[in-house]
């Protein structure tokens, strides 16, 4: 048998690119990627960032071990100055490999307490939860509902006598849960409560309620707090379940830079409803980011893996190949490191759009509030869906060994799961991407410029101008593809819903009958997006001849496969014949060939360190053997070479006569 870590030298050997310089691309600059190597170096050095046994660890111990870890990285971040945000999200990204029992406190807290608090509550929570004198979490959902906010029950009373609100969980329905860092974790949180002054309910606020005493982490009075129990996964997390029970808190603790409400208990509303839910599209954006860097670990993994594991020998006596010269192992990750590579750049997108809109918002241009809605609810799905279904791909494409826990793919696997569920349900957050595209289809005064393609009716009859399968490796022409089955998905679902209203069905009744359609259309043009993105931001990359090639036949992968995958939408109106779709199936093993060589420096160029892929099978030596061999030996059932439980059970049957 070759030795693994020849195996990938020599298919470092053979990259024709220069792996740092696409490290580079991929982090954003070399400052950026300094930068991150700095972070890095803060962390990896620290014996107790250490994951090693992590595996072996029961759920508690997880939990006590990652507040453990917490702590030490507020520490970290303390000791050096390290304030920035994005600091934070590279920390994150690249070298831990946990879910934070305070991911809560910074992704959604202090973000809400940003958007929401007037300019003096901003001056007094911010400084506390910046410096976690305070941590918290953003308690929405509710035992009965999370999709339909306003169906919320938690209630918060004004009673303008002491200046206070009042909050309580008036059924058990009310109950808030599975807010994150909610169980055990948090002192505050800001609580979404439907606002009654003098028994009239004026919709959803938010609310700074603080659950836990600062002395000694014991409940608050009225409050009920604690863990949901076991779940799928994100074992570290606690997310919990609470109840109030005539809480009150001072007038000032409701966050009203959007609503007011003055000590006589007079109301003014927010400009707009929907900025309430503003937290919740910054955590979608965020999810984006997220899915994108949780496939290149998966694919990182399973691609290294695969240039070692070897199997089954072609012919008598000579070396068995490596897995992934199986064009069928192929065809499974390269998609996934395509799609890897494609929402990297997505995701990108995806942040520089928020904070361009997020800034059009806060200076009151409140149009730009449904556009942001629109772009991050699709991509949000889109992305989440298509990153954990790729995780499993590459997971049951490691074989027996990617059942292992050791191969870091099934805690991958468990925690990304609910991404699809969680800040808003996948099929949920289609729909209202569906609603806006079906609005920009209708009004092209709301279309924004990033949209207009919407504008342009699909020609009955329209042909692909595909004539050879070389014509695939033209990005225009596979653009055009996508932008053709959105165009069609689109007005295809307006007309079927207004069929449906002709037919005398009311607007819900009807909405509800064309979702199907609906979702169609949205998934449609999320495809379109990130392919066309994906074209146009590395055509203006500038970097060796290379490294282009590669991206290009990277995006070439992710189209044609979208193509492949969803024949059946290209080929319903002719606009793709059959012979077209033999190019397609042709051009994609092409893609694969030419890749080959670069599979494993593609990889590499994600940077993550060891630890954050916590894998057997991933890291990057590719001593795979013997990483699964001594990881077995520390198994707790090997402590002893006779078990306790030989003693108990097993002897007396055993030893018992026939
Ligand atoms: C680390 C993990 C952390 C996880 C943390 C969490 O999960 S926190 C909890 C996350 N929870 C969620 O994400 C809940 C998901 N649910 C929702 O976001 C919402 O309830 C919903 C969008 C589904 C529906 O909201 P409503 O019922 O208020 O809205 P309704 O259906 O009446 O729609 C009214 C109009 O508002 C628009 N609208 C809805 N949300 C909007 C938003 N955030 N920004 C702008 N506009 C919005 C709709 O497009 C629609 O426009 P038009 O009428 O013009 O079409
Ligand atoms: C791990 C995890 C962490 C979470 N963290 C937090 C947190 O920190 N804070 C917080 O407040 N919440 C949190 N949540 C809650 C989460 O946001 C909700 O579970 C999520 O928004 C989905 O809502 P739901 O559970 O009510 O699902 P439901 O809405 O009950 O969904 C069930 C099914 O009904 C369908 N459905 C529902 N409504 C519609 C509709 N209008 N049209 C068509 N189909 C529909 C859905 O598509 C789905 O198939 C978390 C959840 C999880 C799993």
């Amino acid at each position: 048998m070759a030795s693994p870590s020849s195996d990938l030298d020599r298919e470092r050997r053979k990259c024709t690119f220069n792996v740092a310089e696409l490290t580079d691309i991929i982090n954003g600059g070399r400052e950026k990627t300094e930068r991150r190597q700095y972070l890095e170096s803060l962390v990896l050095n620290e014996p107790i960032f250490n994951y090693d046994d992590y595996y072996f660890l029961s759920r508690e111990e997880k939990y006590s071990d990652a507040v453990k870890k917490t702590v030490r990285l507020v520490q970290v971040l303390k000791q050096h100055n390290i304030e920035d945000p994005e600091d934070y999200q590279t920390l994150l990204k690249y070298v831990l490999n946990l879910n934070l029992p305070i991911a809560l406190h910074n992704s959604m807290f202090r973000p809400t307490i940003r958007d929401q608090g007037t300019d003096e509550q901003r001056k007094k929570w911010l400084p506390l939860a910046n410096d976690y004198k305070i941590i918290g979490t953003y308690a929405q959902t509710e035992l009965g509902h999370g999709t339909f906010i306003r169906g919320l029950e938690t209630t918060s009373t004004y009673d303008p006598k002491r200046e206070e609100f009042v909050l309580n969980t008036p059924t058990l329905t009310a109950t808030k849960w599975w807010p994150g860092c909610l169980g055990k974790t948090s002192t505050h949180a800001v609580v979404m409560a439907q606002l009654y002054i003098k028994n009239q309910c004026y919709g959803i606020h938010s609310f700074i309620i603080q659950l836990r005493s600062l002395k000694d982490h014991s409940p608050m009075p009225g409050v009920t707090v604690g863990d949901i129990g076991n779940k799928v996964g994100l074992e570290t997390n606690d997310n919990g379940f609470l109840a109030m029970d005539n809480v009150r808190i001072p007038r000032e603790n409701m966050l009203m830079r959007h609503a007011q409400v003055y000590p006589d208990g007079t109301y003014r509303k927010p400009a707009n409803s929907k900025l309430v839910y503003g937290t919740m599209v910054l955590l979608r954006a965020t999810v984006v980011s997220e899915s994108a860097t949780n496939l290149s670990k998966a694919a990182t993994i399973a691609i290294r893996y695969s240039c070692v594991r070897r199997q089954t020998e072609a012919k008598p006596g000579e070396l068995e190949p490596q897995i992934i010269d199986y064009v069928t192992q192929q065809h499974k990750l390269v998609p996934q490191l395509a799609t890897a590579y494609a929402f990297a750049w997505i995701a990108r997108y995806m942040m520089s759009t928020y904070h361009a809109l997020h800034a059009d918002i806060e200076s009151g241009h409140l149009g730009a509030l449904q556009e942001l809605h629109g772009i991050s609810s699709g991509l949000k799905a889109f992305t989440a869906e298509m990153s954990v279904s790729g995780i499993e791909v590459c997971r049951r494409a490691c074989g027996g060994h990617g059942f292992s826990a050791a191969s870091g793919l099934v805690s991958m696997y468990k925690d990304r799961l609910p991404s699809c569920t969680y800040e808003g349900e996948n099929t949920v957050l289609y729909l209202q991407t569906a609603r806006f595209l079906l609005k920009c289809f209708r009004q092209p005064s709301i279309t924004p410029s990033s949209m207009s393609y919407i504008q342009v009716k699909p020609l009955p009859g329209a042909r692909w101008g595909v004539k050879s399968p070389e014509d695939l490796m033209k990005p225009i022409l596979l653009v055009e593809a996508f932008e053709h089955r959105a165009q069609r998905t689109i007005k295809s679902a307006a007309q079927f819903l207004e069929s449906q209203i002709s037919q005398g069905l009311d607007t819900s009744e009807a909405m509800n009958r064309s979702g199907i359609e609906f979702v169609r259309c949205a998934k449609a043009h999320c495809y379109y997006f990130v392919t066309r993105n994906f074209f146009q931001s590395t055509a203006l990359l500038k970097c060796s001849k290379e490294i282009k090639e590669s991206l290009l036949t990277l995006g070439v992968v992710f189209a044609l496969n979208g193509i492949a995958d969803n024949s059946g939408e290209f080929l319903e109106d002719c606009f793709i014949t059959g012979t077209q779709m033999e190019f397609v199936r042709e051009r994609i093993l092409y893609c694969y060939k030419q890749l080959r060589p670069n599979l494993v420096g593609l990889v590499d160029a994600f940077a993550f360190a060891d630890q954050s892929l916590n894998s057997a099978l991933g890291a990057y030596d590719g001593d795979v053997y013997n990483r699964l061999y001594n990881w077995a030996k520390r198994a707790p059932l090997n402590k002893t070479d006779v078990h306790s439980s030989y003693h108990k059970y097993l002897k007396p049957i055993l030893k018992s006569k026939i």
